[in-house]
């Protein structure tokens, strides 16, 4: 598609085909999970290693905010700041994620020491904070579209884990419900912002990737999910084993 320019609908329209064919919502982990085939403690690894990705959110949106231009633009980023961190103790997406992992019976110290993560939930999560600071602001600004997809996940999440699995509640799945809200605004800000700046085919080309850049985080944090603690025997040394916890 390189040296071909698209219409700001048609960019749009190659985001969303992306999404269809590569968010995780279509990983076989997250059918399993939302279909109430895991176990407890596969539900357990989940949450821990998508801990890191949450804690990590707020330290990727403050990187690209010290080097917006604006201050319009940085007045809308750090919005996603707050979100994450709150603006006291206890508040914030952070927080409400440590009650999920509460819920499920797991000691906070251990989940924020991250000892138990697993490699590669470590190395994905920190290249997308790597590309958030090392990529131009369109490429940034690009790679948080995959936001555009994550309200029908969670939706389905939600509906899914509740129905299947008795060891979460409304109270302990708390974390999902803001999103619903929070998501479409900041990716209806995102998306307005790419259509208009890439104006070039290479500018279209870097959004392209940028997303499909994302996605491939948000998948291969499941492929070693799936990998390890599906089949027995596969958890690398020193991952959380759910035996011992
Ligand atoms: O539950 C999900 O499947 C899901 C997906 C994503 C995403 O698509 O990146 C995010 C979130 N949740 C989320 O809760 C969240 O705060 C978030 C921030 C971002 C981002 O890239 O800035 N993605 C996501």
């Amino acid at each position: 598609m390189s040296g071909h320019l698209l219409s700001p609908d048609e960019l749009e329209a190659a985001l969303r085909a992306i999404g269809a064919e590569r968010y995780h919502n279509l990983h076989p982990f997250h059918r399993a999970l939302h279909d109430g085939r895991l176990t407890r403690a596969q539900v357990q690894a989940w949450a821990l290693n998508r801990y890191y990705y949450q804690a990590s959110i707020p330290a990727k949106d403050a990187t690209l905010l010290a080097r917006l231009p604006t201050a319009e633009l940085r007045r809308e980023w750090r919005r996603r700041l707050v979100d994450h961190d709150g603006d006291a103790p206890g508040t914030g997406g952070v927080a409400r994620w440590l009650k999920l992992t509460d819920g499920l019976g797991l000691d906070r110290a251990y989940i924020e020491s991250l000892e138990g993560l697993l490699p590669a939930t470590r190395f994905a999560v920190d290249a997308y904070v790597a590309f958030v600071r090392d990529r131009s602001i369109l490429e940034a600004i690009a790679s948080s579209l995959t936001e555009l997809f994550s309200p029908t996940i969670i939706s389905e999440r939600v509906a899914g884990m509740l129905q299947h699995y008795d060891f979460v509640n409304s109270e302990t799945l708390a974390y999902f419900h803001p999103r619903l809200t929070q998501a479409p605004r900041d990716s209806d800000f995102a998306l307005a912002y790419v259509k208009e700046h890439a104006r070039t085919p290479e500018q279209q080309k870097a959004v392209l990737d940028a997303l499909k850049f994302k996605c491939a985080v948000l998948w291969s944090m499941l492929d070693e999910l799936e990998y390890a603690y599906v089949t027995p025997g596969r958890i690398p040394p020193g991952a959380f084993r759910p035996d011992a916890a």
